[in-house]
């Protein structure tokens, strides 16, 4: 007898000897019920060459989110749009469309380096004593991977990883991104939100901004670069975050920069509003509450704590001055405690490392206010000075507002630009047609108009 038939013998009296136990078990006693299913179950373990790996949407005793459901979720999402037969559509919260993803108890396999693979969706209800009008959520879902024994070491080494990375780039690809804003503190509560957010949907890109086209192109290269610069950051040892000071008058384009770079880079932004920040201990606070692939905001840093004397030396009528203001502060104890060391720390202090793929971006109108310590080099590594328009910045503008790439007054107003400081958000001013008829002459000598005006 080959040793083939001896083994389709031996399933084949297994397949029976399990039918049989099926009908006859409720006859049996529950003690050896109990132990016949132990060994059963070490009999079919035994012969079952297939491996399972089960992943459940909830974990821990809390029954906390498990991330690598939701990764695996979007994993599979193309896949089983493209293969399973049983799909259930759902509105994604963070696309707003309609999503598909497999049914429960639906199937679909997966081909990975000449390994085939099943993933199956399961869900098993668990079953509640407590009487209820209202439906139960006691439902509980996961995914089973399985695959034979022969590509343990293949799954373990490099399927799980490879899961893991495209099902995170498919989620973040998908994720609709969030304008953060820091909670005002009141009194100690320590289940305090420490940010509310809103949807980011803010139209600017680095295509619509007016500025000069070489400065422009080096800092889409410098973020670019820095995300994709992980290995990088840990090779030199340094925390995988960036920090930008963006400088310039009023209307030169900061905020709007800050939307285009977040665009750019697919990240949230946290708008942090220092004033509203209790203490040094609460900044902290905040930023291990930031997310990964982020832009942490302070608008107007020198408008937002005094950072601008601390460390120069200081006169003695200015010292005079500080006591005065230290006793007021002692009276307002609970307001404006964050200092500079404690936005310092909050930059490169070890909590800053936390996590990683992080901008941070502060804006001033006036750079020389602010202490050369808060922004060299190291901290904040690229300064961008947002400036007056040029001729460059204006035909952006022109093309953004009246749609033309050339047009006959545009010599006279390069002539009038070279003489006059006016920001761009002036130009838009002038540029926006004032009736509904977009006619781009009209806006032209407005704009050359407010160009003489200003000269
Ligand atoms: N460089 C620019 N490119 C395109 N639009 C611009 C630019 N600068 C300003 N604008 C336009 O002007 C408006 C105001 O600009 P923005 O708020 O970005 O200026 P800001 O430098 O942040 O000013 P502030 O210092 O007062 O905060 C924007 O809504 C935008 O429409
Ligand atoms: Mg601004």
């Amino acid at each position: 007898m080959k040793t083939g038939e001896i083994w389709a013998g031996l399933g084949s009296s297994l397949a029976s000897i399990m039918f049989l136990y099926t009908i006859f078990q409720q006859y049996l006693p529950y003690n050896l019920r109990n132990f016949l299913e132990k060994y059963i179950h070490k009999v079919t373990n035994y012969f079952n060459p297939y491996i399972e790996i089960t992943v459940c949407e909830f974990t821990g005793e809390r029954l906390k989110s498990n991330e690598a459901y939701t990764v695996i979720q979007a994993y599979l999402s193309t896949n089983s749009s493209k293969r399973a037969k049983r799909l259930k559509a759902d509105i994604d919260k963070n696309t707003d469309c309609l999503a598909l993803s497999m049914d429960d108890r639906e199937e679909v396999t997966d081909d990975y380096k000449g390994a085939m693979l099943w993933w199956k969706s399961t869900k098993s209800t668990a079953k509640t004593q407590q009487f209820s009008f209202y439906p139960t959520s006691d439902e509980k879902r996961s995914y089973k991977l399985s695959f034979h024994k022969r590509y343990r070491q293949l799954v373990i080494d490099s399927y799980l990883n490879h899961v893991l990375k495209e099902g995170r780039a498919i989620g973040v690809s998908k994720r609709q991104r969030k304008l953060f804003m820091n909670n005002p503190s009141r009194n100690e509560d320590y289940r305090r939100i420490m940010w509310s957010h809103a949807v980011f949907d803010h139209p600017s890109s680095f295509q619509t901004l007016a500025m000069d086209p070489q400065k422009k192109k080096e800092i889409m290269d410098d973020l670019e670069t820095f995300s994709k610069s992980k290995d990088y950051y840990a090779k030199i040892g340094k925390a995988w975050k960036r920090g930008y000071l963006l400088h310039g008058p009023p209307g030169t384009g900061k905020s709007t920069m800050i939307a285009a770079m977040a665009n750019h880079l697919n990240y949230d932004v946290y708008d942090l509003e220092l004033t509203s920040v209790k203490n040094n201990t609460e900044l902290r606070k905040l930023l291990i509450e930031t997310s990964n692939k982020a832009i942490i905001v302070i608008e107007d840093i020198d408008c937002s704590l005094d950072l601008t004397s601390q460390r120069t030396k200081k006169n003695e009528k200015e010292e005079e001055k500080n006591v005065v203001k230290k006793a007021k502060e002692e009276i307002n104890s609970n307001e404006n405690k964050v200092t500079l060391s404690g936005l310092l720390n909050f930059i490169d202090g070890l909590w800053s490392s936390c996590g990683g793929e992080r901008l941070i971006v502060f804006t001033t109108n006036y750079v020389e206010k602010l202490d050369p310590a808060l922004i060299r080099r190291g901290r904040m590594d690229k300064h961008i000075e947002m400036s007056y328009c040029g001729f460059e910045g204006f035909k952006v503008l022109a093309k953004n507002y009246l749609d033309i790439d050339f047009h006959i007054l545009f010599e006279t107003i390069e002539h009038l630009l070279l003489k006059t400081q006016i920001t761009p958000a002036d130009i838009a001013e002038n540029l926006m047609p004032k009736t509904s008829n977009r006619d781009a002459e009209t806006s032209l000598k407005n704009l050359i108009q407010a160009l003489e005006i200003a000269k």
